[in-house]
């Protein structure tokens, strides 16, 4: 925990040093002005003859006639309340520049953060994703960073809180430094007690950061199920557990309130007995003139709440910090698991003979082989047929020829060149893949199609939609331009497929790779795309993955994974 909120507040510090620095300098400015207006005070009461007669031996007459000196100006009521004006004029002024840069401070350590953690999710091997929740990734990088952002404003917020207790300390200090001393050990015993919520504050934040995951889950989980939910009805199942959590999470947010009130309630009651020691002291024992007397009790109800707001802001942050953990720990999980190009061989041509994979092994997980020395020769420009019982790892290969998973042994040879050196963005820009669940974005048709080809004109639009059977999108009221709505719910689960068929066609690939991509189709749809496949055939490499035996016919090559002796199939 102490580690973690060192390696938080270092990146505070980190993220933006300047901006950080004009606000403790404000701060302290700002501190001085509010320090300076409040010492006049009592001067002024002491001029106005409110506490008597100007006492000569009060130190803060004493500190304030020295300034005035300093000035040269006479000290009079009337320029003690010029000089009062003008300090709360500036003190505004500050806390004005003040609030903008810390608030441009909080707004770029959220915005670099969670730029950091994109690209690095972004840029991770498929293999670490697939492995991963996608509401833990949703979670860290929409909430638990805002997280982060509420407890960085509170961090800066109490620098002048800091200001304020050094002021208020020293000035302490300067009155009387044995009631100071005095006063800072009784203390002591309400920082032990608090050491204790600290640790409850910081236990409370893990139970929030778990609820805030089920939470994101139970959501996510329910819209991608929507459909499914309604027909089972099982909507009170689902409102159950939804309940169930944000239940929870109130029973959480109690704890933490809890904690919160404890402290406030600990430093309310330990401030009036501390106030009450000194005042007995400083009566009975020290017998401090009136004027110092007023001050020092005025400086010690200042200082113990400016503790407490102190003491309040570490709870809060040792409250965010299992979400600071959560962030740091995926950006660090990603970062590790980076998908390495820049020292990789470019690939300027396909391939012109084979791609081959040479004695691959993969597995899952230990138990779990799929691939065991595997060994096929994909020819260059042929149709490529691959077949193989569901489960028995035909996607698995497509990802292991895209450099999406990696091989635990083995070599996937293009040409001479072995897969793992050579740059894989290179690779996969020659490649088309059109998985079992196509995806289409909540965008026009126009839209998911440029998505692959950007400076593509209508007509070469137009051509590969007449290819795949796509005509129907020009009956549609807004042919192109209709917006497929939520991952293309909008259109039926044939017509996405034959979307997603033209986008990859789009792309003009040097290898198409068809991993179930026809299985929504009817028989008459299928048949065109397979008149298209076979135009193609010859002029790319082609790999067919597909339950239904007649797309696999004509092929030139065909992998059956059933009948290859070398794989040991999952149980
Ligand atoms: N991320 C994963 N973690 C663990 N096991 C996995 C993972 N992905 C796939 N598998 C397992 O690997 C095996 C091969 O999966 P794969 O998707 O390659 O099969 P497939 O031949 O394409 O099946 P289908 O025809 O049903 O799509 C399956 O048993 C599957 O459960």
């Amino acid at each position: 925990m102490k580690k973690t909120l060192q390696d938080y507040l270092y990146s505070l510090v980190k993220s933006n040093k300047v901006k950080l620095l004009s606000s403790v300098v404000i701060t302290l400015f700002s501190g001085l002005t509010r320090g300076g207006s409040f010492i006049l005070l009592l001067p002024l009461l002491n001029l106005a003859g409110i506490t008597g007669n100007p006492d000569q031996n009060s130190r803060a007459f004493k500190l304030t006639k020295i300034i005035w000196d300093m000035l040269g100006i006479s000290f009079t009521i009337y320029t003690c309340l010029i000089i009062y004006v003008l300090l709360v004029l500036i003190h505004a002024c500050l806390g004005y520049m003040k609030n903008i840069i810390d608030v441009t401070v909080v707004q770029e350590y959220k915005q670099n953060l969670r730029n950091e953690l994109f690209s690095a999710v972004i840029n991770a091997e498929w293999g670490f994703i697939k492995s991963a929740k996608n509401t833990h990734i949703f979670n860290n990088i929409i909430n638990e960073i805002n997280n982060i952002g509420y407890s960085v404003n509170l961090v800066i917020s109490s620098f002048s809180t800091f200001t304020l207790f050094f002021f208020y300390l020293s000035t302490s200090l300067y009155v009387s430094i044995k009631m100071t001393v005095i006063a800072s050990l009784c203390i002591v015993p309400l920082l032990l007690v608090q050491r204790k919520l600290n640790n409850n504050a910081y236990k409370s934040g893990l139970a929030m950061y778990t609820r805030h995951e089920s939470l994101f889950n139970a959501v996510l989980e329910f819209i991608n199920s929507f459909k499914m939910a309604k027909s089972y009805t099982f909507q009170d199942r689902y409102e159950t557990e939804f309940r169930k959590i944000t239940q929870q999470t109130v029973k959480d947010e109690y704890i933490f309130a809890k904690i919160s009130a404890g402290t406030s309630i600990l430093y309310e009651v330990g401030s009036a007995i501390i106030v009450s020691i000194i005042l007995i002291l400083a009566i009975k024992v020290v017998h401090m003139p009136v004027v110092d007397l007023l001050l020092m009790i005025y400086i010690a109800s200042k200082l113990l709440p400016t503790i407490s707001s102190l003491i309040r802001v570490l709870q809060y942050t040792l409250n965010t910090l299992p979400s600071y953990e959560g962030v740091i720990n995926l950006l660090h999980d990603s970062q590790k698991n980076q998908e390495k190009n820049d020292d990789k061989l470019p690939v300027n041509e396909f391939p012109k003979k084979f791609i081959k994979f040479s004695e691959i092994s993969f597995r899952y997980d230990e138990e779990k082989p799929i691939l065991n020395n595997f060994s096929y020769e994909i020819e260059v420009n042929k149709t490529t047929s691959i077949l193989g019982a569901s489960g028995r790892g035909k996607t698995t290969l497509v990802e292991l020829l895209l450099g999406l998973l990696k091989p635990h042994s083995g070599k996937i040879l293009l040409d001479n060149k072995d897969l793992n050196d050579v740059n894989l963005t290179d690779w996969r820009n020659m490649s088309a893949y059109i998985p079992q669940e196509c995806f289409l974005f909540n965008a026009t048709i126009r839209e998911n199609l440029l998505w692959v080809k950007p400076e593509a004109n209508e007509a070469e639009l137009q051509e590969v939609l007449k290819l795949v059977a796509g005509e129907f999108v020009f009956r549609l009221p807004n042919g192109l331009d209709t917006n497929v709505g939520d991952q293309g719910i909008r259109l039926s689960g044939g017509e996405r497929q034959r979307i997603a068929l033209a986008r990859a066609l789009l792309r003009n690939p040097k290898i198409l790779i068809l991993d179930e991509a026809t299985n929504a189709l009817d028989i008459s749809n299928e048949l065109i795309i397979k008149k298209a496949i076979d135009n193609l055939k010859g002029k790319m490499t082609i790999l067919i993955i597909a339950h239904n035996q007649y797309l696999h016919e004509g092929a030139d090559e065909t992998v059956d994974l059933e009948a290859v002796p070398s794989i040991l199939y999952p149980e």
